[in-house]
C-alpha cells in the first residue's frame, strides 16, 4: 500500500475538527482544562486576529507534548535564493516574460534548500501581496523543521509525490493536487519518489477561502466536500533537531532537542489541507464566446476592495470545449490584475510551444499578451466541433498587485529572452473590402 493510500483525512473546508491520536486526548466541553489528559499541554494557534469576524475567524487548538515555545534561541542564516516582498533588488519591467523549468538539482538537495523565489509583491510585514517560488529538490529534510511566519503556503506540484508531516498530522500531495500549510505551522517535507518539482505560492495577505458562486447556486466549482485535512498523529521523539523560521523575509534557525511534531490532538479550523484538482467541477459556457478566467477560481484570498483578490488561484483543467461561432483560445487582453502562470502537465491552449510543464510565464499589470501567432491561424480557421481538452493543467497565480520578478528570475539561465517573438509573425489580415 502507498503512503498516500495510507493516510486517512477528514474532509470539508474549513470545518471545525476534532481528532485525537490517542483516546480521550482532546478536552471534552472546554479548551484550556487545569490539566490535560496525558499530561499534555494545551496551545492555541490562531490564524486571523482573536476578533477577526466569527465567519472567518481561524485558531485551532493543539494538545502537546511540550509548549512550542520549548526552543533554542534564533541564529540568521543564509536566506539562498529566497526572497520576500518588496523586491527591491531589480526593478520591474513591463515586459512580458517565460521561463523554462528549473532543473533538478544533482548535489543533495532538500525542500527548503530548493526553493528559488521567482517573484514577490505586496510586502510581507504588512500582510499584503504574495510570493512566488518554485521548487526542485531530491532529498528529505533530515532532522530539520520548516516554519514560515511570513504566510501560509500553497503547494502546487508538478512532478513528484510530496509527504508533508505537519504538527496537525500527515498529507500527501502529487501533481494534480494542491495543499496548503497555515502561517507558522511547523513541518517537514520528504520526498516519495525520487526527486521532485513545482511551485510554492506564499500568501502573505488575508486566508485562501473558496470563491462565492454567485448566481451558480449551492454547488459546483471547488466543492467544500473535497477539501481534505490530516488526522492527529504525533512524534514523541527526542534528539538534535534544527527549526529554520522564515520571519520577516529572512531565514532563521534554532536548536531543538525533540521533534516540534508533538501534537497528539486537536480541534479548531485552522489546519493544513489538500485538494485534488479533478474534482474542481467546470462551469464554462455552453452557447458563445470565452468566459473570464475567473469562471476558474479554485482558491481566493480576498485583498479590502470586494472582488478584487490579493491571490486568486485559478485552473485550466481538462473540459469539453463546444462553444459555438467562437475564438476558443484564450482572447488577446491587458488586464489590471498581474498574471503568473505554470504548467502543470500537457499543452496550453494558447501556447503550444515555449510554455512547458515545469516553466513559468508572467504578465504584468496591463502588459499585452493573448495567443502565440500559429495558434491564432488554427483556431480562427478550424471548423469547431465539440473538443474535449485533455491531458492538460495550467494554472494561474492572479493577483492585483504588480508581480516584482526578483534579480534571478530576471537574470537566471531559465529566462527565455526570445518570448516576445511568439506575438512577431502575426500579420496584418485587415482588408477594408472584405
Ligand atoms: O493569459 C492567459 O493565458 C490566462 C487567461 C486565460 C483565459 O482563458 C482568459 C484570460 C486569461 O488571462
Ligand atoms: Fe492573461
Amino acid at each position: 500500500m502507498s503512503v498516500a493510500d495510507s493516510l486517512t483525512y477528514m474532509t470539508g473546508f474549513g470545518n471545525e475538527f476534532e481528532t485525537e491520536a490517542l483516546e480521550g486526548a482532546l478536552p471534552k466541553g472546554q479548551f484550556s482544562p487545569q490539566r490535560v489528559k496525558y499530561d499534555l499541554y494545551a496551545e492555541q494557534f490562531s490564524s486571523t486576529a482573536f476578533t477577526a469576524p466569527r465567519a472567518s475567524n481561524r485558531r485551532t487548538w493543539m494538545y502537546r507534548i511540550r509548549p512550542s515555545a520549548v526552543q533554542g534561541n534564533y541564529q540568521a542564516i543564509d536566506n539562498g535564493l529566497i526572497r520576500t516582498a518588496p523586491i527591491t533588488e531589480a526593478v520591474t519591467p513591463p515586459d512580458m516574460m517565460r521561463w523554462d523549468p528549473i532543473a533538478i538539482p544533482e548535489q543533495r538537495t532538500d525542500f527548503i534548500d530548493g526553493l528559488i523565489t521567482m517573484a514577490a509583491n505586496g510586502s510581507a510585514a504588512s500582510h499584503t501581496g504574495i510570493a512566488i517560488h518554485h521548487y526542485a529538490c531530491n532529498a528529505d529534510m533530515e532532522d530539520r523543521y520548516f516554519c514560515n511566519a511570513d504566510g501560509e503556503l500553497l503547494f502546487v506540484p508538478q512532478q513528484g509525490e510530496l509527504l508533508l508531516a505537519t504538527e496537525c498530522g500527515k498529507l500527501t500531495v502529487t501533481a494534480g493536487e494542491i495543499a496548503v500549510i497555515p502561517r507558522g505551522m511547523k513541518f517537514t517535507v520528504n520526498l516519495l519518489d525520487n526527486n521532485a518539482r513545482g511551485y510554492l505560492c506564499e500568501n502573505y495577505g488575508d486566508l485562501l477561502h473558496l470563491p462565492e458562486r454567485g448566481p451558480v447556486g449551492a454547488n459546483g466549482y471547488s466543492n467544500d466536500r473535497d477539501f481534505q485535512y490530516p488526522v492527529a498523529a504525533f512524534e514523541d521523539k527526542e534528539g538534535s533537531f534544527e527549526l529554520v523560521t522564515k520571519f520577516n523575509g529572512n531565514l532563521f534557525r534554532c536548536e531543538l532537542g525533540h521533534s516540534p511534531l508533538d501534537v497528539v490532538a486537536w480541534t479548531g479550523n485552522s489546519a493544513p489541507y489538500k485538494y485534488d484538482l479533478s474534482r474542481f467541477n467546470v462551469i464554462n459556457t455552453v452557447s458563445y464566446d470565452h468566459p473570464d478566467p475567473s469562471i476558474f477560481t479554485v482558491l481566493t484570498s480576498q485583498s479590502g476592495t470586494p472582488g478584487v483578490a490579493n491571490l486568486d488561484f485559478v485552473i485550466f483543467p481538462p473540459r469539453w470545449m463546444v462553444a459555438e461561432n467562437t475564438f476558443r483560445p484564450p482572447w488577446y487582453h491587458r488586464n489590471l490584475m498581474s498574471e503568473y502562470m505554470g504548467l502543470i502537465e500537457g499543452v496550453y491552449d494558447a501556447k503550444e510551444h515555449g510554455f512547458v510543464p515545469g516553466g513559468a510565464s508572467l504578465h504584468n499589470c496591463m502588459s499585452p499578451h493573448g495567443p502565440e501567432a500559429d495558434v491564432f491561424e488554427k483556431a480562427s480557421t478550424v471548423e469547431l466541433q465539440p473538443q474535449r481538452y485533455e491531458n492538460t493543467l495550467a494554472f494561474m497565480f492572479e493577483s492585483r498587485y504588480i508581480i516584482a520578478p526578483t534579480a534571478y528570475a530576471l537574470n537566471g539561465k531559465e529566462r527565455q529572452q526570445n518570448y516576445i517573438d511568439c506575438w512577431q509573425s502575426i500579420t496584418k489580415k485587415f482588408n477594408a473590402e472584405s
